[in-house]
């Protein structure tokens, strides 16, 4: 896919890797809407893209994910001022074991509802154009983190909801692909602030540490690049991207077939 007259929606926009997404979809030639909470932030990235690259290529949109009816408005402006959705991505994500129910409504509930909201735009059956959807998921997603069990969970249940969707899509004709991306530790302010949102696993931060130590840390453009490859390779549908420092690599899934 070309990126070039392309809509992009991205939530998490404002800032970490949400931001690096938003700025290599501009880039590339993406029109790109973000959404966020953070206005100050995503205002001023706002401001700061539509310089660099034309009055008309951005526009923030305060959206907090858990609202259905503040996500219908954000579509609703996309369709207004830029006339559709091709790119979706569900970016905006949290981690806090204290407010694990808050964490399991931004990080999964919101990942579904906006997929959901974004199918009656972008899928071919309802008068879309198809398109892809990238959800931000983590190697958590993949290998559990002891001190943020709910964490992994959400992060678990958006691999196996993006590999489901995404065999929908092909069975049912949406014309849409989905993938995710499961970075590890990236430099942002959720990493920065992991060690007072642990709860009642505070206890596992030193062990958590030692992980980020072993496994390094990624910069929000070494997550970025990877979504680029997600967007533009029309051949990827079903992925789990890891990104590792240095290193990315495709998931590769066992089949679940009866062994009789
Ligand atoms: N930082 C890491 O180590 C890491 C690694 C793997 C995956 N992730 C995932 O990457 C995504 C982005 O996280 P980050 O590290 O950039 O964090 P971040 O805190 O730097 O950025 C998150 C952005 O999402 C926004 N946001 C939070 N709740 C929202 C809501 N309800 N509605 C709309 N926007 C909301 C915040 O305002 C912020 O701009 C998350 O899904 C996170 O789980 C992070
Ligand atoms: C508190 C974590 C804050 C960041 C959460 C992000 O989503 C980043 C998660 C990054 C990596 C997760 C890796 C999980 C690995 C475990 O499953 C375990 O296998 C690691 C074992 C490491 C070791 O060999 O000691």
């Amino acid at each position: 896919m070309a990126l070039n007259g392309k809509i992009a929606v991205v939530t998490g926009a404002a800032m970490g890797i949400g931001k690096a997404i938003t700025e290599i979809l501009v880039q590339n030639g993406a029109k790109v809407v973000l959404l966020d909470v953070n206005e100050t932030a995503g205002k001023a990235l706002m401001e700061t893209l539509n310089k660099q690259h034309g009055q008309d290529r951005t526009l923030f949109v305060s959206c907090n994910v858990e609202s259905e009816q503040q996500i219908k408005a954000a579509f609703q402006k996309t369709v207004e001022t830029f006339g559709g959705t091709d790119i979706l991505c569900n970016n905006a994500g949290i981690l806090n074991e204290n407010e694990w129910e808050k964490t399991v409504s931004v990080n999964l509930l919101a990942v579904i509802r906006v997929t959901y909201l974004a199918l009656e735009h972008m899928s071919k059956l309802t008068g879309g154009r198809g398109g892809v959807i990238v959800n931000t998921a983590s190697l958590a997603g993949i290998g559990p983190l002891p001190s943020c069990p709910v964490y992994t969970a959400t992060k678990h249940g958006v691999i196996g909801f993006t590999r489901a969707l995404a065999a929908a899509s092909t069975m049912s004709g949406y014309g849409i692909r989905f993938n995710a991306i499961c970075p590890g530790f990236a430099q942002t302010d959720l990493l920065s602030n992991m060690n007072n949102k642990l709860g009642r696993f505070s206890h596992l931060a030193d062990a958590t540490t030692q992980m980020v130590e072993k496994l390094g840390i990624l910069n929000v453009s070494e997550v970025a690049a990877p979504v680029l490859e997600l967007v533009t390779d029309e051949s990827k549908n079903g992925e789990a991207f890891m990104i590792f420092p240095k290193a990315k690599q495709y998931v590769t899934f066992p089949k679940v077939s009866s062994s009789g």
